[in-house]
């Protein structure tokens, strides 16, 4: 079981609390110019990796304390049951252990006594000759033609990891082309099949439960499509492979289960890629590759399991989270990857972070009286300094920022990724060190405008600065790379919600959304006026229906 300690009556938590204003006391301008050391103390390496946190509102005695807030509540402890595969998703009953998945080492990990690697192996040998099968060619359509097209069709963490992997490692990609279908929005599915030949293409039924109401809805319209186009009943096999933990509905779908890549209920969807899920992405860069993003996650497994929390990855970057959020009240954090192939990094990391620590009932059953997960936001860099930068450097709210860049570019041409990187040190340093009135004014003057303008304008130029971000450098993305990068979010969610006293791994929040719409769905398939809601649901389902 977790530990289920309630942070804010921790000793350093009262401490932080208590004496918030002495500890604040420098902007973080002045505690670099106060330590040339500064940087070399708040950075640290985790293989190819380089996380800068120096340029936070902290100091040593903040640092001390938070880790002794995560000590106080026994994370240790927590890291240690979550690896032993005790079921500590306590409301479903189950274990957590998506790093099993990527236990490249096969070191036993025991479920109700059965060690889960020999099935989880056996998955991996099925994933790896499949992908070669299709990527070979091998693998035929039911006129003899190799397979050209791979649609996933999946929702939630049945979608987004495949999609944010195989964009972010576009680079490495073969020749299959790669489709993903999600939303129960028709448009999806008939834009994703237009142009696309029945006879070379494979469909990818990626559904936990198979059960999700969009992703059946679109395989069925995807099997309808595959036999209108002339395709036959008994050559579905050769078009359709579901990737589930539920055989008996994967049968009654029709897939012969043969053709069905399974996974476990103590993965989460939210943390399935490195699963069957990922079989998407094993097909677009290859086995190995995909072996290598496995790779690059078990290593942070192993140093966020075995190194001292002030020098571990996911603890540093979890503490300073809980740090902005339960001590400055910042509501979101936003993800700033300077590389356009990881530009859905952030969203990965909205279903990833929110769906896990969106929670306000904590493990004792009880309400909480803190705030707990943040609101992910963000988009690949520099375009996000067109879109909403203002509001970062000069808007009312704080806002802790992770920049992500690769110090190697995968397109390396003329100046591009020079530019692009002068800009990833310069808004850190700029959110940082802001702009006074005196130098705004100073400024102006340089550039020959009167007293009176400068004064009119100066107060509208002025940059507060001592605005938090972390950097986080990797020498080049990579399949490994990558794998290290998600994993250390990863286990920063689960810091997080150890540290907030709340179950990470369920889901109840995305349920009562679901009934609804299944009670709405037959009030809508009659031209009859609805009166069995609220007034505003009742005038929106009515307008509807005269519209239509
Ligand atoms: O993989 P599946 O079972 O189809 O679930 C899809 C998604 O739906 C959820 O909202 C749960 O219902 C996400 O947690 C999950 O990733």
């Amino acid at each position: 079981m977790l530990p289920k300690i309630n942070f804010t009556e921790t000793a350093a938590y009262k401490y932080l609390a208590d004496h918030f204003i002495d500890i604040n006391k420098k902007d973080i301008k002045d505690l670099f110019a106060a330590d040339k050391e500064r940087f070399a103390k708040f950075s640290v390496f985790f293989e190819d990796i380089l996380l800068d946190y120096s340029k936070n509102r902290i100091n040593d005695e903040t640092m001390a304390l938070l880790m002794q807030l995560a000590r106080e509540c026994k994370l240790d402890d927590a890291i240690k049951a979550m690896y032993s595969g005790e079921k500590i998703n306590e409301t479903e009953d189950r274990a957590v252990l998506h790093i099993a998945l990527r236990n490249v080492s096969n070191t036993p990990i025991l479920v109700d006594g059965k060690d889960i690697m020999p099935e989880i192996n056996a998955v991996l040998a099925k994933m790896e000759k499949f992908s070669a099968n299709v990527i070979s060619g091998q693998w035929k359509g039911y006129t003899g033609k190799a397979i050209t097209d791979i649609v996933n069709i999946g929702i939630g963490g049945s979608d987004l990891g495949p999609v944010m992997v195989t964009e972010a490692l576009k680079h490495y990609k073969n020749h299959l082309n790669l489709h993903f279908v999600s939303n129960i929005d028709g448009t999806h599915i008939v834009e994703t099949l237009a142009g696309l030949n029945a006879e070379t293409t494979l469909f990818l039924v990626a559904s936990k439960t198979f059960t999700t109401q969009e992703t059946m809805t679109n395989a069925h319209s995807a099997r309808t499509w595959f036999l209108h186009e002339g395709g036959a009943e008994n050559e579905i096999a050769k078009h359709f492979v579901a990737l589930s933990t539920n055989e008996k509905d994967v049968a009654a779908f029709g897939i012969d289960t043969e053709n069905m890549f399974e996974f476990w209920d103590w993965v989460g969807g939210r943390y399935s890629l490195w699963s069957a899920i990922g079989l998407s992405i094993s097909l677009s860069i290859g086995f190995d590759n995909f072996k290598e993003l496995l790779k690059g996650a078990h290593a942070t497994d192993n140093h966020f399991k075995n190194t001292e929390f002030e020098s571990n990855l996911p603890v540093i970057l979890g503490l300073l989270g809980i740090w902005y959020i339960n001590f400055y009240n910042a509501e979101t954090q936003v993800i700033l990857p300077y590389d356009q192939y990881m530009h859905r990094f952030s969203a990965y990391f909205q279903q990833g972070d929110m769906e896990s620590n969106g929670k306000h009932v904590d493990r004792n059953g009880n309400e909480v009286d803190y705030e707990t997960g943040p609101i992910i936001w963000g988009e690949p860099g520099t375009n996000g300094q067109h879109a909403f930068y203002q509001l970062i450097h000069q808007g009312t709210r704080i806002i802790p920022a992770d920049f992500i860049a690769p110090a190697q570019s995968l397109n390396p041409l003329g100046e591009h990724h020079a530019i692009l990187l002068s800009n990833f040190f310069a808004q850190t340093e700029a959110l940082m060190n802001g702009k006074t009135e005196e130098e705004v004014s100073e400024e102006l003057k340089d550039a020959g405008d009167t007293e009176t303008k400068i004064e009119e304008l100066a107060p509208f130029k002025v940059f507060e600065g001592n605005r938090p971000t972390n950097s986080i450098l990797l020498k080049k993305i990579t399949p490994y790379s990558l794998g290290s990068l998600i994993a250390i979010y990863e286990h920063k969610i689960f810091v997080q919600g150890i540290i907030w006293n709340i179950f990470s791994f369920d889901q109840w929040g995305v349920e009562l959304g679901k009934q609804l719409a299944k009670k709405i769905l037959p009030e809508l398939e009659n031209n009859s006026e609805v009166s069995s809601h609220d007034s505003s649901t009742n005038g929106l389902i009515n307008q509807y229906k005269a519209w239509r």
